[in-house]
């Protein structure tokens, strides 16, 4: 018996080590970007936007950037104001599209309300879209026989951290909660094509529970804590938590501590694996921009 197992007690779900994988990846992505530039001189860049000053969205945007340099990636940061116009977001796309040195253009989201995302997103050239949100990506993730030049880092994480984990997908019933278009429905797309049979559960889903006790595979991307109960899941299912909720937390030094959507204390009793939050989905969200990053400009270099 395996011995951090305690004696006696309910069984214990292996946890899904989402920073170590994270790590790894981002090590074998440094060594790449090292391999490309004694062979070829060219370095990898990802631009990043970032508009207005939301506080998580200027922590995210800084984390990237450090991962980047620690990987040898080149980055470029572009702030601008809340009350910007919608226009000056496009000229900074248009200069990103146009220049040698950029391989990656990620707008940070939410964007303020006054822009339009869809005009934003259609901005940035395909072959630079290294967040997948670009219609044209998304629409060929959906078609059968068709590839996206990039693939959403969010759920391309999850299949990367259920691939990594030795979870096979192939022929499993998975359930995704949540429909957005940045995670639910992408991460949908994603496992199907990976041969699982999917069903989204989504706000006006009835019986939620009683659909995602079903499941093999469960990716939660919803946004509410302790929305996903241990009743719900399906003895030895595998479970991605994507969610990051900030709850109030006096003990914690921030005066809040970030939970999923999932009761992990229920959940580790059934499940036979679980991603904690943080230290799961979210690091390998950051691994996959990075390596996203890297293929771009390995495919515009036509460096092998
Ligand atoms: N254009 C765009 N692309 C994105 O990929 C994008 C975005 N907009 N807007 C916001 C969301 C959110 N997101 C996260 C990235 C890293 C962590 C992450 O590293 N989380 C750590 C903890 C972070 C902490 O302690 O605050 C963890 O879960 O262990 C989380 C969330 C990317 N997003």
């Amino acid at each position: 018996m395996d011995a951090s197992q305690p004696s006696g007690a309910e069984a214990s779900a292996k946890v899904i080590d989402g920073k170590l994988v994270a790590q790894q990846i981002r090590e074998e992505i440094a060594a790449e970007v090292s391999r490309m530039k004694d062979a070829i001189g060219a370095v990898p860049g990802l631009a990043v936007i970032l508009v207005g000053d939301r506080k998580d969205s200027a922590t995210y945007v800084r984390n990237k950037k450090k991962a980047c340099e620690a990987a040898g990636i080149n980055s470029f940061e572009v702030r601008l104001q809340e009350d910007s116009a919608e226009a000056e977001v496009l000229k900074h796309i248009a200069a990103f599209n146009d220049d040698p040195a950029v391989h990656g253009i990620l707008v940070q989201l939410p964007l303020p309300k006054h822009m339009n995302e869809e005009n934003v997103l259609n901005a940035v050239s395909i072959e630079k879209d290294v967040d997948g949100f670009h219609p044209l990506n998304i629409g060929r993730l959906a078609m059968r026989g068709r590839d996206p030049l990039f693939v959403p880092c969010t759920p391309k994480g999850c299949i990367e951290l259920l691939r990594r984990s030795g979870v096979q997908i192939s022929g499993k019933r998975a359930v995704v909660i949540g429909r957005s278009n940045i995670v639910g429905m992408p991460a949908a797309l994603l496992l199907q094509r990976e041969d699982a049979t999917v069903t989204i559960v989504h706000s006006r889903t009835k019986n939620p529970e009683e659909i995602v006790k079903q499941a093999d595979i469960v990716v939660s991307a919803v946004g509410q804590s302790n929305m996903v109960r241990g009743s719900w899941l399906k003895p030895g299912a595998v479970v991605i938590d994507v969610g990051i909720n900030a709850v109030e937390d006096a003990s914690c030094s921030r005066g809040y501590k970030l939970v999923g959507d999932v009761c992990y204390e229920e959940a580790s009793k059934v499940a036979s694996a679980v991603t904690p939050v943080p230290g799961g989905v979210g690091p390998m969200t950051i691994a996959m921009l990075l390596s996203n990053t890297l293929a771009s400009a390995k495919r515009i270099h036509n460096f092998q």
